[in-house]
């Protein structure tokens, strides 16, 4: 199966954040849904520590909207707002629901640590920083899922997580992770010219997207630890 492209800066910083890149795409929770062996109790915590994720995760989204310096980039913040709130949260909505936990529960979920720390870290960069510095935080999530997505939908040998790997191969999340592919680099484009991998930004940008792919990492792995 050949690897989505979702442009050209996500490439080059992917390569930038060396092993990290594979620790998270292709960890152990990872492959327990692709296989099916991840324990239903993992799955559900997971769930709903992620529903309180894209909760802060939206929110930083619409920051990038504050942050954004053209009519276009507006509309592709809007977009993934939207997405976020109104499709990708339905999904834990309807899952979770289907397996006992009504909505009002899911909203009140006690954060765990390593979910404050990776939301947290991401608000930050856009508080303190401009749009390059918040889209460096918020593309290992996006993209991550989308390469997640789309290897599980074409390997998965099992039906157990299908829902689930269906909503991050689909056209819709497929399309999303393009969108933002696209604004990360013409929001580089704008603000550093053409060459921007060759400016120092660059290099303090690719620290900001490592690390936010480690914090993907300690996600999985507290998703493992009800
Ligand atoms: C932790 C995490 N990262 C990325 C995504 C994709 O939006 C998600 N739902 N949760």
């Amino acid at each position: 199966m050949s690897t989505p492209d979702y442009g050209r800066a996500f490439s080059l910083m992917r390569e930038a954040a060396g092993e990290a890149w594979g620790a998270y795409t292709r960890h152990a929770f990872v492959e327990g849904l692709k296989d099916g062996s991840l324990p239903r109790e993992s799955f559900l915590h997971y769930l709903r520590q992620d529903y309180v994720f894209l909760i802060h995760f939206s929110r930083a989204w619409a920051l990038a909207v504050v942050k954004s310096e053209t009519h276009e980039e507006m509309l592709a913040a809007v977009a993934t707002v939207n997405a976020l709130v109104a499709e990708e949260m339905q999904l834990h909505v309807g899952i979770c629901e289907a397996a006992g936990i009504p909505q009002e529960d899911l909203f009140a979920t006690p954060e765990r640590p390593e979910n404050l720390a990776y939301t947290r870290f991401v608000l930050e960069a856009g508080y303190s920083g401009d749009l390059l510095d918040l889209l460096a935080a918020l593309a290992p999530c996006v993209m991550g899922y989308g390469e997640i997505g789309a290897r599980l939908g074409a390997e998965k040998s099992s039906e157990t997580y299908a829902d689930w790997i269906g909503t991050y191969a689909g056209e819709g999340f497929q399309g999303d992770c393009a969108a933002v592919g696209q604004l990360l680099d013409s929001a580089l484009e704008r603000r550093l010219g053409k060459d921007y991998a060759n400016s120092p930004r660059f290099a303090t940008l690719c620290d900001k997207f490592r690390k936010a792919t480690e914090l993907e990492v300690s996600f999985w792995q507290m998703g493992l630890t009800p």
